[in-house]
This record gives C-alpha cells, sequence and structure tokens, in this order.
C-alpha cells in the first residue's frame, strides 16, 4: 500500500502540455477516479505514475519518496487498460500466476496466492478454461485478478470496463468497488463516464484543459461545484445555465421579463446587490412545476420527455431552453409556473465562469 503524491507535476510531448502543474495527494489505500473529457490528460497522468511516461517537471512520490527516476517495473504498481490483454494460449489460472512465476516465487506460495483470488473474484469455475471461451466481463476480472496477486502497492485502471457490454458494465462496477475496499490497495481510476466515477469514487479529481479542475468527494462535485464547467460536466441532464440582468426588485433572467425576487424566490441578498454580473446555474432536479399561484414564476413549457423513471419538462427563457424534473405529468405547449428551489441557486461570475458565494460577491 502507498501515499501517492504529485507536485507540481506538468508533462509535455513538444510544445503540447498534457498535464499543466498539477498537484494532489492520493491517501493509502485511498480509490480516486480522475474524470474528465476525453483529450484533458488523464491517460497521461496515469501513465506517468506508472512510470510509462517521462514528466517534463514536478515529482511522482510513493510514500514520500520520489520515483521519477524508477522504471515501471520497479514501482510496484499494477495497471489495468481498456482492452485487456490475456494470453491467448495459457489457460485463466496460467495467466493468473503468470507474473509470480515470472518473478520466481516459490510453487507453495503461488497456489496460496491463487486460492486467494480465485475467491476474492469468484474465478473458480474458469481456472481451466482459455480467455477465448470468457465473455469479455469475465476476461476483465481475470485482468484484475492477474494484476492484484502480486499485492501491489498501486493500483492503476484506465477505462477498464468500457468495453464490457452495458448490461454486465453495473454489475462489474459493483464488484470492483467491493474489491478495492476488500484489498484496500491505493487506486487510481481513468474514466470519462461520471456514473463510474460517482458510484466508485472516495474522491473525484475532475481535470479539464490539462489541469485539475476541483478535487472532491462526489456528492460535493455534484452539490458544490468550483465553476460552470464543473457544474455542467457532473449531472444528467446537465445543470441549467441563465443569464442574470440586475434589475430594480430582483434579478431578471435574461433575454425574458421574469425577474427573481428575494421575497418570492428567496434569491440571496448578496446575490442582488453583486458587483459583478452573474449567471444563475441550476439543476433540473431543483426545478419543478407548481400549482401554487405566490410561488414560481410563469413560463412557456416547451416538452416533456423520459429518462429511464423519472420525467423531465423543458422550458423556454427568451430563446434559451432548460429543464426541470416533472412530478405532476404536465402537458407540453402549455404554459407553467416554474419553481426554482432556493437551497439549489448556485451564482456563477459571469465573465470566469467560477461560482461566486455570499463571502466573494463583493
Ligand atoms: N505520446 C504522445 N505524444 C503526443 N501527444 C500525446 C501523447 N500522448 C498523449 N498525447 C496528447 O495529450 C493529450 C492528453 O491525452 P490523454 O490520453 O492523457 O487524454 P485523456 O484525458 O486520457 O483522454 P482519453 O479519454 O481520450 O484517453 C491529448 O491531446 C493527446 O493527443
Amino acid at each position: 500500500m502507498a501515499e501517492i503524491k504529485l507536485k507540481n507535476l506538468t508533462i509535455e510531448f513538444g510544445a503540447f502540455k498534457a498535464v499543466d502543474d498539477v498537484s494532489l495527494t492520493v491517501k493509502d489505500g485511498e480509490f480516486v477516479v480522475y474524470l474528465g473529457p476525453s483529450g484533458c490528460g488523464k491517460t497521461t497522468t496515469l501513465r506517468c505514475i506508472a512510470g510509462l511516461v517521462q514528466a517534463t517537471s514536478g515529482e511522482v512520490m510513493f510514500d514520500g519518496v520520489a520515483v521519477n527516476d524508477l522504471s515501471a517495473s520497479a514501482r510496484n504498481i499494477a495497471m489495468v487498460f481498456q482492452f485487456v490483454s490475456l494470453y491467448p494460449h495459457l489457460s485463466i489460472k496460467e495467466n493468473i500466476v503468470f507474473p509470480l512465476k515470472a518473478r520466481g516465487v516459490a510453487r507453495p506460495e503461488i497456489a496460496r496466492k491463487l486460492e486467494w483470488v480465485t475467491d476474492v473474484f469468484k474465478l473458480g469455475d474458469e481456472l481451466g478454461r482459455y480467455p477465448s471461451a470468457l465473455p469479455p466481463g469475465a476476461r476483465q476480472k481475470v485482468a484484475l485478478a492477474r494484476a492484484v496477486i502480486r499485492d501491489p502497492a498501486v493500483l492503476l485502471l484506465d477505462e477498464p470496463l468500457s468495453a464490457i457490454d452495458e448490461q454486465f458494465r453495473e454489475e462489474m462496477r459493483w464488484e470492483l468497488g467491493h474489491l478495492q475496499r476488500q484489498l484496500g490497495v491505493t487506486t487510481i481510476y481513468v474514466t470519462h463516464d461520471q456514473r463510474e466515477a460517482m458510484s466508485l469514487a472516495d474522491r473525484i479529481v475532475l481535470m479539464n484543459n490539462s489541469r485539475i479542475v476541483q478535487v472532491s468527494e462526489p456528492d460535493r462535485m455534484f452539490f458544490d461545484p468550483v465553476d460552470v464547467f464543473a457544474g455542467q460536466f457532473i449531472g444528467s441532464p446537465s445543470m441549467n445555465l441563465i443569464d442574470l440582468e440586475p434589475v430594480a426588485g430582483g434579478l431578471r433572467l435574461g433575454g425574458s421579463d421574469v425577474t427573481l425576487t428575494a421575497e418570492r424566490d428567496r434569491v440571496p441578498q448578496w446575490a442582488l446587490s453583486a458587483k459583478r454580473p452573474l449567471k444563475l446555474g441550476v439543476r433540473p432536479i431543483n426545478v419543478h412545476l407548481t400549482e401554487e399561484p405566490d410561488v414560481g414564476v410563469t413560463l412557456p413549457v416547451d416538452d416533456v420527455f423520459s429518462v429511464g423513471r423519472e420525467r423531465f419538462f423543458s422550458f423556454r427563457i427568451g430563446e434559451a431552453i432548460h429543464q426541470g424534473v416533472d412530478k405532476r405529468r404536465s402537458r407540453a405547449g402549455s404554459e407553467g409556473r416554474v419553481h426554482f428551489d432556493p437551497d439549489g441557486l448556485l451564482f456563477f461570475d459571469a465573465a470566469t465562469g467560477r461560482r461566486v458565494n455570499a463571502e466573494d460577491a463583493a
């Protein structure tokens, strides 16, 4: 087991900075998920921790010791990628024990370890079979078993579930989370799938444009985004972002004649008197249709639609379309009183996109 520390890590490919001044501490035994859009630098960071990519500047430390100059094989890490490469001519058992045999581990020790991972990964029935006979989910389990059998200090996983069918992915995700907790191995997991990140992580590291945007526990990432990017990347349907114009008595929703007020909509006083232009962020789960005449504002309801078991409605403010939760099974093409949950009102600096709170509004 190990604590991993990245100190001002920068990785350049020619003139391009794939990772730009990233600092992070992953605690011993922690499950950290790197999340972000394609190309933001997640895999490059992971490969650098593994020793497969050289840092341009900064340090990678395991338990307080810099490992920049250590080769991948000397780092005691195990890595599992999206596409598993098992040896096709070896049985599952031979595949799993391969890393131990390659290191000349004694037979009784190999037998003991094999029994342990077979039990943990429930692979007892598969040991005599060959990789081609196994479905992708089971092959990925074999790859994980092979990765952990030699007790790595760090487990690095790069989109390990994305090649697996949707129906098995959820099951594998659950099992993987359970296994990591059972093994207690420090784990860094890379994905661009927010559901995977939200369900697996102790903490999420959200990246964009080669930099870390936010490091938070999943709930906090959802309810307390640091900027517009974080707010909109997490959550589905995405957070609504609405322009605001300060007017006498409230904040007008941009491009409309509708004004949110302190009394009716509980817009906080600091937001009404903020010295800078703000945007309103509000998640669809915090937007409802109401029948009460004194609550909410009247806006045109555009459409209603279902995502899984949940029903949403879309509504228009000027030209822009936004979304809310429809608990009342309303009809499209009508007007509705739309209520923004006061606890769900998030304010962002219109120019920088940074979150603005009461303390920094002045
Ligand atoms: N060896 C390399 N040489 C040049 N550019 C590279 C190299 N490896 C990665 N890059 C570039 O660095 C950027 C970050 O890539 P990286 O694979 O880390 O992104 P990512 O966040 O993991 O995205 P994805 O989910 O698509 O893999 C990309 O623009 C990629 O093209």
